[in-house]
């Protein structure tokens, strides 16, 4: 007879952490959409960086507080959610899961956060609101690109506006494509039969594109501030926000021209390698907004403690994108929804064990940094 484990395993699930996701998630990928999907630019230093940038800061807990009614959720776009965490702009997510964004914004929907949807998404941002409708209550944005062709920006906008959307985040750092050693070894195409309603191409117009410039060839490389905000800000009502801004100058131009927020974000290490990682460069980014703007931040996030420490240095609200990735590749909408319980659960338990009764309660006291020989150091 077998010999029975002398501690009985908690549950037959393979999938208890975002690591876990990552490596069962990428496994079901032939290796040129892994490559794709969880490459960086270069080195890899910055992908690799934007996790690893966490692990300096150490969690300051308080004891014997009454945790027991603990509420993780906040109020982000307009909408609350169930805790500071929405989902990032991916484009052709149907290259990870055939239901691609429609999946994600099912679950999403479920889940109670809010999600970004890309301009080179596989669905139109009509249906992907309507599926997400179908499930639940929850806040879309509409990712946004300067193009070359600027009437069809502006068809991305009235769309967007008409479907529900209820910001447009401009992401502002890829007026060039980064370098991406994979999608040139691989000859990086994406597969037949995949559409791109948003920017009216279909897979084959899309192939035809070269490695130089791959999908940013639609883009436009002399966008600026002066160009393309007004010119944003004539066209909609929604609110405007600047994805893949790493610096206070930027924040401050970016409350200079208006925009109602940014996105601390180095386009998880796929656009330049070397940039500072995000959760580093998210505390000038938040001294320079100064309450006057809303600073959110994506890059590297893989834990629930990854999301608390962001909030503890001031983030409104942490993003996630190869997560999701990794959960629609694993089992469509159930691994997106995975992943989303993954975090919030980490979320919700770290927030109890260092005593914080609701989301405001998180702030800088709740860290302390760990420096060379030193004891732990207050912020
Ligand atoms: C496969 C993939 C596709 C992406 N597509 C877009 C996009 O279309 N537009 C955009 O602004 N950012 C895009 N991003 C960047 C994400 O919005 C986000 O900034 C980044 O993934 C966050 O880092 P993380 O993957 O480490 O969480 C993409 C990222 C990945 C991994
Ligand atoms: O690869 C990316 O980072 C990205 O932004 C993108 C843009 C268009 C289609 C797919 C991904």
């Amino acid at each position: 007879m077998e010999e029975k484990p002398v501690v009985a395993s908690m549950s037959n699930e393979i999938i208890l952490s975002i690591e876990d996701l990552q490596k069962e998630g990428s496994k079901k990928l032939p290796a040129f959409k892994r490559e794709f999907f969880n490459s960086g630019s270069t080195g890899q230093i910055t992908v690799h960086e934007n996790s690893t940038a966490y692990l300096k800061y150490r969690l300051r807990t308080r004891v014997l507080r009454d945790v027991s009614k603990a509420d993780t959720s906040t109020i982000v776009l307009g909408k609350k959610i169930s805790f500071p965490l929405c989902v990032s702009p991916a484009g052709i997510q149907a290259m990870a899961h055939p239901d691609g964004e429609l999946a994600t914004s099912r679950a999403c929907a479920k889940r109670g956060i809010n999600m970004g949807v890309s301009s080179y998404s596989n669905y139109s941002i009509e249906e992907v609101i309507q599926a997400g409708k179908e499930v639940g209550d929850m806040a879309h944005v509409m990712q946004l690109y300067t193009m070359k062709d600027r009437a069809m920006e502006e068809r991305i906008i009235k769309r967007a506006e008409a479907a529900g959307c209820k910001a447009i985040f401009l992401t502002a750092d890829s007026p060039v494509l980064g370098v991406r050693y994979n999608e040139w070894r691989n000859d990086f195409r994406t597969p037949d039969g995949l559409g791109f309603p948003m920017i009216e191409r279909t897979t084959k117009q899309i192939m035809a594109q070269t490695h130089d410039s791959g999908f940013m060839a639609f883009n436009s490389d002399s966008h600026s501030w002066d160009d393309d905000i007004p010119w944003i800000r004539s066209r909609t009502k929604m609110e405007i926000w600047i994805k893949g801004v790493l610096t206070a100058e930027d924040v401050l131009l970016a409350r200079e021209y208006g925009c109602e927020g940014v996105i601390v974000s180095n386009h998880g290490g796929r656009q330049l390698d070397g940039t500072v990682a995000t959760i580093d460069a998210l505390p000038e980014c938040v001294e320079a907004a100064n309450g006057k703007i809303r600073v959110h931040v994506d890059g590297g996030i893989r834990t629930g403690a990854d999301i608390f420490k962001a909030i503890a240095l001031g983030a409104e609200c942490c993003w996630i994108g190869r997560p999701v990735i990794w959960g629609l590749a694993y089992d469509g909408q159930n691994g997106v929804e995975k992943c989303l319980d993954i975090l919030y659960d980490e979320f919700r338990r770290c927030m109890m064990l260092t005593g914080c009764m609701k989301v405001s309660d998180i702030s800088k006291a709740s860290l302390g940094i760990v420096r060379a020989d030193g004891p732990l150091a207050r912020l």
